[in-house]
């Protein structure tokens, strides 16, 4: 993980906590999670549903990139493209915006 520096807390889940960072080199910007449990081998990672699902979803435009999946020292971290702003903004946003239903 010595290829980004992390900026600031940005959220804290069950399984998680998520920083803002910085790629050293692009300057990109990123989000990573922390993940709280530890993990002794590689294989137990990639098995997890997380994982295995955003691998799947990839493709999709809507659907915020992982860039990398880091194990070190036993701790998993989850790399991902950073999002601006938040979700629920922006669907409310696009709700204001919508026609109303026609009865
Ligand atoms: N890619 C991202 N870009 C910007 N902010 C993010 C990103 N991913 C997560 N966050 C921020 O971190 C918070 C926590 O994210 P997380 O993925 O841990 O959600 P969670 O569902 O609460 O976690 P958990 O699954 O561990 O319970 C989000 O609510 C959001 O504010």
């Amino acid at each position: 993980m010595d290829k980004y520096d992390l900026l600031q807390q940005i959220g804290d889940g069950t399984f998680g906590s998520v920083a803002k960072g910085v790629h050293k080199k692009t300057g990109q910007l990123v989000a990573v999670k922390r993940m709280k449990q530890k993990y002794y081998t590689w294989d137990e990672c990639i098995k997890l549903p997380e994982v295995q699902v955003l691998r799947k979803l990839q493709a999709h435009p809507n659907v915020i990139k992982l860039r990398e999946v880091v194990r070190e020292n036993n701790e998993l971290f989850f790399v991902f493209e950073f999002m601006d702003g938040d979700l629920l903004g922006v669907i409310r946003k696009c709700k204001q915006n919508m026609p109303p239903a026609q009865a």
